[in-house]
């Protein structure tokens, strides 16, 4: 394993730098701890100047994820950070767009060289079935007729030896999986650029634009699986996601289609 990614500090300046000509398509912030980066974009929401405002920290206090679960980091160990998002009036915001972030996040680390990546519906992002990275999306609430929303990443670089990540026992990070290790600044500005490149192409075309790069990389496709968190439990056969980004799942009897991120996906092997 390389040397420590954190013995380089956060830097709006080499962000920038990496970005190039897009820099000026961003606000970053940068903060050396908060509760959580999406709850500083949702309890204060910048004012409207155009650019994608983006939050990252060396630490959160109260990091959460999906389903009312905790969210751990470690300073150094983990990139976490947060985007808000505002779209055209009528843009599909809310259904694929989590879909949408986790293939940036894959897209990203490919080009930095990490191979083997792979989607969990909605947006688990996952190398040889273990947890790289999770993503949290937010809606931002009576804010006029503009669809905010505000994307939370966090991604395991370089976790301690003795890491205990409570109720996410498949977890690894990029050090597993990458030498060297991508440059934090680099690694982020390298996320907002595949962000921005495909939320562009989202609002524009809508998911059924993205839906085949996303099935490409299912972890499930075609393989058994089991939903919990529904009004009743479904088994079947994973059957991809369909052009809004729900899940389909084909049963004995049916071909069902989950909306809701409020499920969970597990292998019924
Ligand atoms: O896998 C999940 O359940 C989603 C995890 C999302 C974690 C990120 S870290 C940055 C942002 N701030 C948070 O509090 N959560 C997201």
């Amino acid at each position: 394993m390389s040397a420590s990614i954190s013995d380089t500090p956060l830097s709006a300046a080499s962000v920038n730098l990496h970005l190039g000509d897009r820099s000026s398509a961003f606000a970053l912030q940068i903060l050396d701890e908060c509760a959580s980066t999406n709850s500083v974009l949702l309890d204060t929401p910048p004012a409207d100047d155009g650019r994608v405002h983006v939050v990252v920290t060396e630490r959160q206090t109260a990091g959460r994820g999906r389903r009312g679960r905790q969210w751990q980091s470690w300073p150094g160990a983990s990139l976490t950070f947060s985007t808000l998002w505002r779209f055209a009036p009528g843009a599909p915001v809310p259904a694929g767009l989590s879909l949408v972030a986790g293939l940036a996040v894959v897209r990203a680390l490919e080009k930095l060289g990490v191979s083997g990546l792979q989607l969990k519906w909605p947006n688990d992002v996952l190398v040889n079935g273990h947890k790289l990275a999770g993503i949290l999306v937010e809606l931002l609430p009576g804010r006029g007729r503009t669809p905010a929303a505000v994307v939370g990443i966090g991604v395991n670089l370089q976790l301690p030896a003795d890491a205990q990540i409570a109720d996410q026992p498949g977890v690894t990070d990029l050090g597993h999986h990458v030498s060297p290790l991508p440059e934090r600044n680099q690694l982020l500005a390298q996320l907002l650029a595949e962000l921005h490149a495909l939320f562009d192409t989202y609002a524009a075309a809508g998911f059924a634009a993205l839906r085949g790069a996303w099935q490409q990389r299912n972890a499930f496709a075609d393989l058994p699986v089991r939903i919990t968190g529904e009004v009743q439990e479904i088994a079947g056969i994973c059957a991809g996601v369909d052009d809004d980004g729900a899940l389909l799942i084909r049963t004995d009897t049916a071909l069902v289609r989950i909306l809701s991120g409020e499920v969970s996906l597990r292998s019924a092997k």
